[in-house]
């Protein structure tokens, strides 16, 4: 087991908004986290700095073994996968799956390197492998909403990371295809050499057991972190949400959240 990121007292100000205040949080190698909050509670903030988009204004940072102030930062890069909606913004809608893929080798958006043909097929076997077979060949452009993230899924295992952030993955998914996705996250949980995971979600049902710690945030702060029975326990997401709340069992793990708010 080995450090994968720890924040110590991190504070993040942008002129006169504390965006981030005290944050201390280790990951290590063998954990796998999720992170909730309601919006605008810092988890994108967070998760920039984990990247190397953004820097603290206070505290220390360390990410997969280097110091902020003293790591490479577009190397950094290619060890951490990175799945959010802003990334599909941003890539080449015209490129085609297999690309779009393969670029995740150099962390880039599009291809301009040089690559063998077996990275090409390594490429096309991580769609595969996700389930994705019937997306080759197809250009981004025409996937749906689930072909997309798990197309940005495979690129981001494609440099082998030792990072997965999912950043609310499950955005714009129906339920099945929600699903679908989770059941390929919880995969690739089990391969051998998984990274270490970080999902950020607004919906504690995707927060699947393999995400056995929880880190919760409130108003850029941490209010909570530790084990996820605990975290998700009726008591605890009560006194997070500070509003009422009613709590739904779907199984025996995990727990769906809804507000109480008397409308008809
Ligand atoms: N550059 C900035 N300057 C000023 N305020 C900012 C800046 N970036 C973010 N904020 C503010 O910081 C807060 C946290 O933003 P952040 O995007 O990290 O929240 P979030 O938890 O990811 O929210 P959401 O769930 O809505 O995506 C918000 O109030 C946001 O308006």
């Amino acid at each position: 087991m080995s450090k994968i990121l720890e924040f110590k007292n991190v504070s993040v100000r942008r002129g006169h908004k504390q965006i981030l205040k005290d944050i201390s949080w280790r990951v290590d190698s063998d954990q796998n986290w999720a992170i909730l909050g309601l919006n605008g509670a810092g988890k994108t903030t967070l998760l920039k700095m984990i990247h190397g988009d953004l820097w603290p204004t206070s505290g220390s940072l360390e990410v997969l073994g280097g110091i902020f102030g003293q790591t490479n930062i577009p190397e950094l890069k290619t060890k951490i996968g990175w799945v959010s909606n802003a990334l599909q913004d941003e890539l080449h809608q015209v490129d085609v799956v297999d690309e779009i893929v393969l670029s995740g080798k150099f962390a880039s958006i599009g291809i301009y390197q040089e690559y063998l043909e077996t990275d090409l097929q390594n490429a096309r076997q991580l769609l595969v492998d996700l389930g994705g077979e019937n997306l080759l060949g197809k250009p981004y452009a025409v996937l749906s909403q689930g072909e997309r993230q798990l197309v940005l899924i495979a690129r981001a295992l494609m440099a082998k990371p030792e990072l997965l952030i999912l950043d609310e993955p499950c955005n714009g998914l129906d339920l099945f295809a929600r699903e679908e996705l989770l059941k390929r996250v919880a995969q690739i949980a089990k391969q051998p050499r998984s990274p270490a995971l970080l999902l950020v979600s607004h919906y504690t049902e995707e927060i699947l057991p393999l995400f056995e710690h929880v880190l919760l945030l409130r108003a850029g702060q941490v209010v909570d972190q530790g084990q996820r029975q605990k975290l998700l326990s009726a008591e605890n997401l009560n006194a997070f949400y500070q509003k009422p709340i009613s709590i739904q069992k779907i199984d025996s793990e995990r727990v769906a959240v809804y507000p109480q708010t008397g409308l008809k």
